[in-house]
């Protein structure tokens, strides 16, 4: 997957997190990168970021393993209610032309939850709850960089996110042969993530994001091995008062020969918060642009099947501010 004769790659920006450990203007530096990455790309990799090769390769195995089991083994996890900690979806096609199958876990508390996970492969709930820890902690360490760089505390929100939600998203993207002549075959229509941030694993190329620096092109995401990919959620663009704005993105190819797997964290506040633009983001110069929601104002709009993206509803336009 990923390699199409009209679709050219993204730069995407590289963030060494180690460094952030370091002397204050090192850490200044990076912070810096930061904040360019979620201006500009509004998209970043990560190195050193405490996954190891090990954990990520048994985690794609396990994942791969499910996804082969025999569908009536999954089929009781299939539910069109999105407020399920645990939700298996399969799309092969259909009218929409979709090709995909998931599995969404909730992650934190993860007591409250792993019971409820899959234990067929049986070693499922182990090394996904080790892989949902690590993705939770690492996405806590990066939103502490984030709010850094948009001149915030390190600590602005940190026990919200803390004690807020924690999901899991696993893709699972058939192999397509050329021979049945498919010319696009949709794996992820395109969409913004809801979340303040998603941390991505791809198992291999195949995400597009939209290249707002040039032309609103979309361009492929290469896989670079051992890293993560970090994306700018709409709960971002609203607290940083469209300071950041969140990534459009999606899978779309043309044909390829293996499954192709992908892990995304998403990190948010608790179901009922009400996620605002931060004040101190906000003064005569930059009036407040977003309206307060919370994840469950996002949830009901998923299920309501509004075509409006959910970031657009949120949207205070200069005729309101102006009354
Ligand atoms: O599979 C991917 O690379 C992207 C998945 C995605 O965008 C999502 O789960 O929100
Ligand atoms: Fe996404």
């Amino acid at each position: 997957m990923g390699s199409s004769n009209n679709c050219n790659d993204m730069q995407v920006p590289l963030i060494n997190l180690s460094l952030l450990q370091q002397d204050s203007q090192t850490k200044s530096h990076v912070i810096k990168q930061i904040h360019q990455a979620c201006t500009s790309a509004g998209i970043f990799n990560v190195i050193n970021h405490g996954l190891s090769e090990t954990l990520i390769e048994e985690v794609l195995k396990v994942n791969a393993n499910f996804f082969e089991l025999p569908l009536v083994t999954k089929e009781g996890l299939i539910s069109d209610d999105i407020l399920k900690p645990v939700r298996f979806s399969t799309n092969q096609g259909g009218a929409q032309g979709i090709f995909r199958d998931f599995l969404k876990l909730y992650a934190h508390p993860l007591e409250e939850f792993l019971n409820s996970w899959p234990n067929n492969p049986p070693d499922y709930r182990d090394k996904m709850g080790r892989c949902a820890v690590e993705m939770r902690k690492l996405g806590i360490q990066i939103l502490g960089a984030i709010m850094e760089s948009l001149n915030l505390e390190t600590t602005f929100l940190k026990d919200n996110i803390e004690q807020g939600m924690h999901m899991v998203a696993i893709n699972s993207y058939p192999p397509i042969s050329e021979s049945k002549n498919i010319k696009k075959i949709i794996g992820a229509p395109q969409h913004t993530d809801h979340s303040i941030i998603t941390i991505l694993l791809q198992s291999s190329s195949g995400l597009q994001v939209m290249d707002r620096n040039d032309k609103n092109t979309w361009k492929y995401v290469p896989k670079l091995k051992g890293s993560l990919l970090v994306f700018v959620g709409d709960h971002l663009e609203v607290l940083s008062n469209g300071k950041y704005k969140s990534v459009l993105h999606r899978v779309v190819y043309e044909s390829c020969d293996e499954t192709r797997l992908s892990i995304a964290s998403f990190q948010s506040l608790g179901m009922d918060e009400v996620l605002e633009p931060a004040i101190e983001l906000v003064d005569e110069e930059h009036p407040k642009q977003y309206k307060g929601s919370s994840l469950r104002d996002f949830l009901k709009h998923l299920a309501s099947g509004e075509s409006k993206p959910f970031i657009e509803t949120l949207k205070i336009s200069s005729e309101t501010m102006e009354e």
